[in-house]
């Protein structure tokens, strides 16, 4: 079995996961792809894809929606997992952040999905990310809620 964990992230969290993700993994060979170095990865050469993106206002990164638009009839045909990082508290809303950040058909497609968590690292965000943090999580000290249990029963779902 070949598997990519194929993300986009902007300030590493995602790309953290995708490794924790790969760790995990078991019976598999497998590749972490970033979408923002390598823009068209060949799907042919893998039997199962994972796809990671992190949620910023809500939203999906549009490298990783416009590789989903492109790729979803390739998508549709393999063993399928999708997760997401983001640091949102309210559990229902992380819930509706994961449907949206994928077509509603990849989502149906999964065989597992999950709300990884996500980190909030000062140090890299520009001004006005800092500004938006600082008033919406009240809050200007980096802190890191990367979510192990999720990460761990999504693995398994994948593994089985
Ligand atoms: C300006 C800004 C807006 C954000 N908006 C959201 C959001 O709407 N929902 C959410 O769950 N997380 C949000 N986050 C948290 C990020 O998703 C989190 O920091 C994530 O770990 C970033 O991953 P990355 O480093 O892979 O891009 C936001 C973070 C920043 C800096």
């Amino acid at each position: 079995m070949r598997t990519a964990i194929i993300y986009t992230s902007k300030h590493g969290t995602t790309a953290k996961v995708a490794q924790m993700i790969a760790g995990r993994l078991t019976g598999s060979q497998v590749s972490i792809i970033d979408l923002k170095k390598v823009k068209c990865p060949d799907l042919n050469s893998f039997d199962g894809i994972i796809l990671g993106t992190s949620i910023y206002a809500g939203t999906s990164s549009k490298t990783m929606q416009r590789f989903c638009k492109d790729n979803i009839a390739v998508l549709t045909q393999k063993r399928l997992a999708l997760f997401i990082c983001g640091m949102e508290p309210d559990t229902s809303k992380r819930q509706q952040e994961l449907t949206n950040a994928y077509p509603q058909e990849l989502v149906q497609h999964a065989v597992s999905t999950c709300f990884a968590g996500g980190e909030f690292q000062f140090e890299k965000m520009n001004f006005f990310e800092r500004a938006i943090i600082k008033r919406i999580a009240k809050t200007d000290k980096s802190v890191s809620d990367i979510n192990s249990d999720n990460i761990d029963r999504f693995v398994q779902e994948i593994n089985k």
